[in-house]
């Protein structure tokens, strides 16, 4: 079978539809072209751009099962992700060609009248249906009431300016990727509310037997990005939790100096995890080389589970 680098029609990508989806895919198309590479957008639709219903209820791999389908049947060459919608879960046909470099990973809050987190009285609405969001907020103790919140970010943002909630919070890679960057009141910094494990980062895929097409797309690959997101989500499938855990993960390529004074790099790992009603936060820390970036985020997982971590984490 001849494969899509091989042949002469472009590198067909399939991405979901929505305004988000498509902005990022055709990034990837444009880097693939510009590196020589004609490539095109397949769009796949998905039970999670058809339904309203929380992703809680519908299911983990909504978004990326039909797009792994999609390219096991041929219908494209190439999957594009927002990686923190992937299970944990291994798929051996299927190769993690590249992660290209990530943008911001926090959440952001977008409020009426732009007022930060500290700002907003007690009783003010905020949306989010993701119970890591939820938990960290109530956690903050500031007498929020938490609304859920569906849709595509365009609608997320309307119902703050059409006065139904006082704010949302969201991942501000979303709004950067689509433009609306602007309108985000407070980028909220980990220590207040940790970010989902891998938020802003891409996962590009194909089928690992496709050698030819796995060595284009490794062009795109940022080994910083991707070794923070594999300790990040290495945590996740330690604590057997799902996308919807309320788990959160933030790790960064820092500079270390050693003892003679050489600069070296080095992965540093922050993880929690909190109660529900907020009741609880469990967090942790950890430094680590940037080559075992996977037992990093696994003995994190380990330490958080001696703190007591199970109790909040519903299995997957
Ligand atoms: N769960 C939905 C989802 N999946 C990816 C993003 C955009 C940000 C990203 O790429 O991490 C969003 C929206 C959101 O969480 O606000």
């Amino acid at each position: 079978m001849p494969t899509a680098a091989s042949s002469d029609r472009p590198i067909r990508i399939g991405t979901r539809g929505s305004k988000l989806a498509t902005t990022q895919a055709q990034q990837i198309a444009d880097r693939l072209i510009a590196n020589g590479h004609p490539a095109e957008l397949v769009i796949i639709t998905t039970a999670g751009d058809t339904s309203t219903a929380p992703v809680a209820q519908i299911g983990v791999g909504v978004f990326t099962t039909a797009i792994r389908l999609a390219l096991r049947d041929g219908e494209c060459d190439v999957a594009i992700h927002s990686y923190k919608d992937l299970p944990t879960a291994p798929e051996p046909d299927l190769a993690m060609a590249a992660v290209p470099e990530r943008v911001d990973p926090r959440d952001a809050l977008v409020s009426r009248g732009g007022m930060v987190l500290g700002e907003l009285p007690s009783g003010s609405t905020i949306g989010t249906s993701s119970p890591r969001r939820a938990a960290q907020l109530r956690a903050q103790g500031l007498g929020l009431e938490i609304r859920p919140l569906r849709g595509n970010l365009d609608s997320r943002l309307g119902r703050v300016a059409n006065g139904e909630l006082d704010a949302v919070v969201v991942a501000r890679a979303g709004l950067v990727r689509i433009g609306r960057a602007d309108e985000v009141s407070e980028a909220l910094d980990p220590v207040v509310m940790l970010p989902a494990p891998a938020q802003g980062a891409l996962a590009v895929e194909c089928l690992s037997d496709d050698a030819e097409l796995v060595r284009i797309l490794a062009e795109l690959d940022d080994p910083s990005t991707r070794a923070a997101v594999d300790a990040e989500r290495a945590v996740l499938a330690a604590l057997e939790a799902g996308c919807t855990a309320p788990v959160g993960a933030i790790a960064e390529v820092v500079e270390s100096i050693d003892s003679d004074g050489r600069i070296f790099a080095e992965l540093s790992l922050r993880a929690g995890v909190a109660a529900e009603d907020g009741s609880d936060v469990i967090r942790a820390s950890a430094v680590g080389p940037v080559e075992r970036a996977a037992q990093l985020g696994k003995d994190l997982a380990a330490e958080l589970l001696e703190l007591g971590a199970a109790e909040y984490v519903p299995k997957a």
